[in-house]
């Protein structure tokens, strides 16, 4: 039986550049660490362990973490950014959190889908993306103006950390995807929790490979009483499928 091929209609040179970016976060992250797992786990259980608050021997801990991510794309393995884009396809969504957006590999995939679904159902919608560090912001913005208008213009990126840069202007939002260290992962949820629509999807990567860093996350989604259903979704690494299903007062 052949194959199935990438479900992701774009124009070739967007293809061309998507396999080129996947391709280089692949060997960046074979020559740190040999493979993702070890980064997304050892290096952020260190982090973890040191603290995520400010003062103390958290922020030196969190400098080095951050400094060896400054030049990493560390982006979303490809077939779950299909998948992503797929579901994105099926819901009709339009209104997408990305976070983080990193060098905006998988921010390519949200938009490309946004911009069919906004065409298919004549509804108003936006990517917003979101990244801490300027630099990787103005790389991410270079890629998206390769792909061209299609991708670049539905996507807001927000620049600065989300804990304040997401409290602000949030339409009701279909998807949230969290792909970002994961001290931060249940901070975001909250943040962006009262303009989930009944229905909305959050995904989160690596949930099996950094389940000691989920422990919280998970904690909360899988408490029956936030009104998230889950499914484990057999990725490589685990990719956390939630959706919002609270019951109506
Ligand atoms: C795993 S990478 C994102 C990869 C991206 N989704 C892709 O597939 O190309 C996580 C990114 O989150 C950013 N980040 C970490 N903490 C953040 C925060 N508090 N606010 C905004 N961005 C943050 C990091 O700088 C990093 O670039």
């Amino acid at each position: 039986m052949a194959s199935s091929q990438s479900p992701v209609h774009a124009p070739p040179h967007v293809l061309e550049l998507l396999s080129e970016l996947h391709q280089r976060s692949i060997d960046q992250e074979a020559a740190i660490a040999g493979d993702r797992k070890n980064i997304t786990s050892e290096t952020e259980d260190q982090y973890e362990a040191r603290g995520t608050t400010t003062g103390g021997a958290g922020d030196e801990s969190r400098t080095k973490f951050d400094q060896l991510m400054l030049d990493k794309f560390i982006a979303l393995d490809q077939d779950k950014c299909e998948f992503m884009y797929q579901l994105i396809n099926a819901m009709g969504a339009t209104n997408v959190v990305e976070a983080g957006t990193s060098f905006g590999v998988s921010t390519i995939y949200l938009a490309l889908a946004v911009a069919q679904t906004k065409a298919a159902t004549g509804k108003s919608g936006t990517v917003i993306a979101t990244e801490k560090e300027t630099s990787k912001a103005e790389v991410a913005r270079r890629y998206w103006a390769r792909c061209g208008a299609q991708v670049e213009e539905q996507i807001d990126l927000r620049v600065g950390d989300l804990r304040e840069t997401l409290k602000v202007d949030l339409p009701v939002i279909d998807l949230l995807l969290l792909d970002i260290w994961t001290p931060m992962v249940l901070p975001t949820l909250k943040t962006v929790l009262p303009r989930l629509r009944h229905g909305a999807v959050v995904l989160a990567d690596n949930t099996i490979s950094s389940a000691k860093g989920y422990e919280e996350f998970l904690t909360f989604v899988r408490n029956p009483e936030n009104g998230f259903r889950n499914m484990t979704l057999p990725f490589n690494n685990g990719f956390e499928m939630s959706v919002y299903l609270p019951k109506s007062e």
